[in-house]
């Protein structure tokens, strides 16, 4: 594998998707994460969606968790409970030091057959939803303009992969991370090393800071907020789905800065029943196929306290 010292910027614009794609695959294929400028949503958006975040953050501990997120995945996800036992990356012992609120696909009631199907859980605070549900109406928007570009990236042949978007699997996730002490201990991690689990991620940060990404090497790069880009990244269903060709690369989050950090990661999936094998034109497979749900049950349980069998 190549190594590589920072993060490329890859602009869409109204450029040929042709042209995009190779320099997706080109850094995609080695870096597995990219800024990607000019994707045309609108800043207000953004602006609304981190405002939406930092007055939920700020309620009291009672209200957030009055919408807590369980089996759904929909919701309050409080601090100290979740820990990335799965990781292969690092010995993880220790729970993230981040809360999050989680809005995924507004479904209007659970079906026992679709894995975490089922309505958000909202909390009471003007314009919150709003906010929400505009910003995810336009980043499905791009994602689907991306997964486009990511296969053409891998060569695949057959895009019949992409009706699987048509009800995506999406996670919006507004993330606050308090200021870790100066003296916490080494394997205190904001994020611990992982990678993402599904296809797209696109985030967007404050200027704080604390995302890192991991080179083949072994050496973490920092990833900076770049004003007007989104940090997308590859996760480990696109990587099966490219037969490799694609990198699910380990990233972590410390927040050393004294500061609190607010980040919004967008992540962008097929819908849960898909069965994820390497596509068509990526080669001799690689991967054996896997249905999405089954292994998103297995993360979850194993990370999140709220999924634990014996939890309700
Ligand atoms: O907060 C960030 O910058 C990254 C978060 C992240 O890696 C994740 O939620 O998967
Ligand atoms: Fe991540």
């Amino acid at each position: 594998m190549t190594e590589f010292t920072e993060i490329p910027v890859i602009r869409l614009g109204t450029r040929p998707d042709a042209e995009i794609a190779a320099e997706f695959r080109a850094a995609y294929g080695t870096t597995g994460f990219g800024y990607i400028e000019d994707h045309g949503i609108d800043p207000q958006l953004i602006e609304d969606l981190f405002d939406a975040s930092a007055r939920f953050h700020a309620l009291p501990l009672e209200q957030k968790m009055a919408v807590a997120a369980g089996k759904t995945h929909r919701g309050y996800i409080p601090i100290n409970s979740s820990t990335d036992v799965n990781s292969t990356l690092a010995d993880v012992t220790k729970p993230n030091q981040s809360a999050s609120f989680m809005m995924m696909r507004e479904d209007a009631q659970a079906d026992a057959g679709i894995y975490l199907s089922g309505p958000n859980r909202w909390p009471e605070l003007a314009g919150f939803r709003e906010a929400l549900e505009a910003y995810d109406t336009a980043m499905r928007q791009l994602g689907r303009r991306l997964m486009s570009i990511a296969l053409q990236a891998a060569d695949v042949t057959n895009t019949s992969v992409l009706s699987a978007f048509d009800t995506p699997t999406t996670w919006l996730r507004l993330l606050h991370y308090p200021p870790q002490p100066e003296r916490s201990p080494e394997d205190l991690y904001g994020s611990a090393p992982h990678t993402d689990f599904g296809c797209l991620t696109l985030l967007v940060q404050d200027d704080v800071g604390g995302l890192q990404v991991k080179t083949p090497a072994g050496n973490w790069v920092d990833v900076p907020r770049r004003e007007g880009t989104f940090v997308v990244n590859v996760g480990d269903m696109l990587h099966r789905m490219s037969n490799g060709k694609l990198l699910s690369t380990p990233h972590r989050v410390i927040n050393r800065s004294g500061r609190e950090r607010y980040s919004c990661p967008f992540f962008y999936d097929p819908h849960v029943n898909t069965v994820i094998e390497p596509l068509p034109g990526t080669g001799t497979p690689k991967f054996p196929p896997l249905k999405f749900a089954d292994f998103l049950r297995s993360e979850l349980e194993a990370a999140y306290d709220a999924h634990k069998p014996a939890a309700n």
